[in-house]
């Protein structure tokens, strides 16, 4: 039992006051976790392109102010009533995909969307629709049920996942976003050893998915960036091919005509990693007609829609996406950690800056540069 068990605590968070405005580091109350919730001190978090997406306004869930931050470390300080899958002192990663086991989707076997907290981790909500964060009083909203950019937080129980203690939290914070979504979405889609692969977008969740279609056995792994500068970070990863379309393309020539062409006919599997609708929908058409699979993981803007001709799908085609990898984070987020520290998982080849939680607000800079993959965040 800690000395802070049951008592409010006053810490340090990256406030997000309003929709684009940059994150001021404020004094916040984090109030102790009622029943089914569990205190965290955070020790390191990533930053992540949702945590901006949300900031910057695009996220039509978007509600300030807030406490963003999803891709968190950190060591359970108190637990509430009821709290039986953590412990005090127990090394944690918060999930933003919850998995209460018990919910229709849980139980379906189906998918990893637990309904569980859902509903009010929309609103910025703790289950009971409240908050657990106050600035001078006024109530702050958590994100994505786990405000990572707090020094304690606050989730439900069905949100946290213990994890290996010798794993350094530093590095392994970014399998609670980053890491878990590109290994889940391959891992996941049945097909990929021996096949074709076109990854759009080499940022973390690209680089990823390309490094595991290599470990899976893709037979080709071909890289799509308008960064030149990723050419390297993605033939390190395990591509085969880099395509930048702002090169490589002739005059009016779209890059699904052109990876149609040199592929004889598409590919078998396409990921789009940018969030861009367009992109979307070139990853779609780039697929081999009677077969080839495109799998979204991109988030893309409040009021941008995806299209494309009924045609590519009558003809076999697939589109479908992927949140969090379909990963049930309770579940498989020990393995993982096991995997990484067999050397099985790669963590450290994404981490390309630090920074220190005063300067978060120059991470979130550091990732509008081509050269950051992530950034981690030491939350002291
Ligand atoms: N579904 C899920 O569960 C999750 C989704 N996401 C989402 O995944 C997306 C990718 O995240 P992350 O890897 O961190 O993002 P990054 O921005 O780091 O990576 C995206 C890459 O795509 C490049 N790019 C931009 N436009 C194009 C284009 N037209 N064609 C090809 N490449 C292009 C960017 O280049 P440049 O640097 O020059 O812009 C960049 O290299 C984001 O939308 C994020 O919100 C993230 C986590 C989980
Ligand atoms: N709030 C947005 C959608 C944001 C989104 O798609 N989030 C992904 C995770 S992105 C992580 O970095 C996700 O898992 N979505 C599933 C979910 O239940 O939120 C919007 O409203 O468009
Ligand atoms: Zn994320
Ligand atoms: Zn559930």
């Amino acid at each position: 039992m800690s000395d802070t068990a049951g008592k409010s605590i006053k810490c340090k968070a990256a406030v997000c006051w309003g929709a684009g405005e940059p994150l001021k580091i404020e004094e916040v109350e984090v109030a102790p976790p009622r029943a089914n919730e569990v205190r965290i001190h955070i020790l390191y978090t990533g930053i992540c392109h949702t945590d901006e997406y949300t900031r910057s306004g695009k996220d039509p869930e978007g509600l300030f102010p807030v406490i963003l931050g999803h891709e968190g470390g950190g060591i359970v300080e108190s637990v509430g009533e009821g709290v039986t899958n953590v412990a005090v002192g127990d090394h944690v990663i918060p999930l933003y995909t919850a998995e209460c086991r018990e919910c229709k989707f849980c139980k379906s076997g189906k998918t990893n969307l637990c309904g569980k907290v859902r509903a009010t981790q929309g609103k910025g909500l703790m289950p009971d629709n409240s908050s657990r964060f106050t600035v001078n009083g006024q109530p702050v909203h958590h994100f994505m049920g786990t405000s990572t950019f707090s020094q304690y937080t606050v989730v439900a129980d069905v949100s946290v996942v213990a994890v290996h203690k010798e794993a350094p939290l530093e590095k392994i914070c970014l399998l609670g976003c980053g890491i878990t979504t590109a290994w889940g979405a391959v891992v996941k889609q049945p097909g990929i050893k021996g096949s074709s692969v076109a990854v759009f977008g080499c940022g973390a969740i690209g680089l990823g998915v390309i490094n595991t279609s290599a470990l899976v056995g893709a037979s080709r792994i071909i890289a799509v960036d308008t960064n030149p500068g990723k050419e390297s970070w993605a033939k390190k990863f395990g591509a085969t091919d880099f395509i930048n379309p702002t090169t490589a393309l002739k005059q009016d020539q779209k890059i699904q005509d052109y990876l149609v062409e040199i592929t004889d006919g598409g590919l078998d599997y396409t990921f789009d990693c940018t969030g861009n609708v367009h992109v979307m929908r070139a990853a779609l058409e780039a697929c081999h007609k009677g077969w080839g699979v495109s799998t979204i993981i991109g988030v893309a803007a409040a009021g941008q829609e995806i299209s494309t001709r009924p045609f590519q799908l009558v003809t076999g085609r697939t589109w479908r996406g992927s949140a969090f990898g379909g990963v049930k984070g309770r579940t498989e987020i020990p393995g993982l950690v096991e995997d990484y520290l067999k050397g099985t998982v790669k963590i450290d080849e994404y981490v390309t800056h630090h920074r220190k939680f005063a300067e978060i607000n120059d991470g979130f800079h550091d990732m509008h540069e081509g050269n950051c993959i992530r950034c981690v965040v030491d939350m002291a």
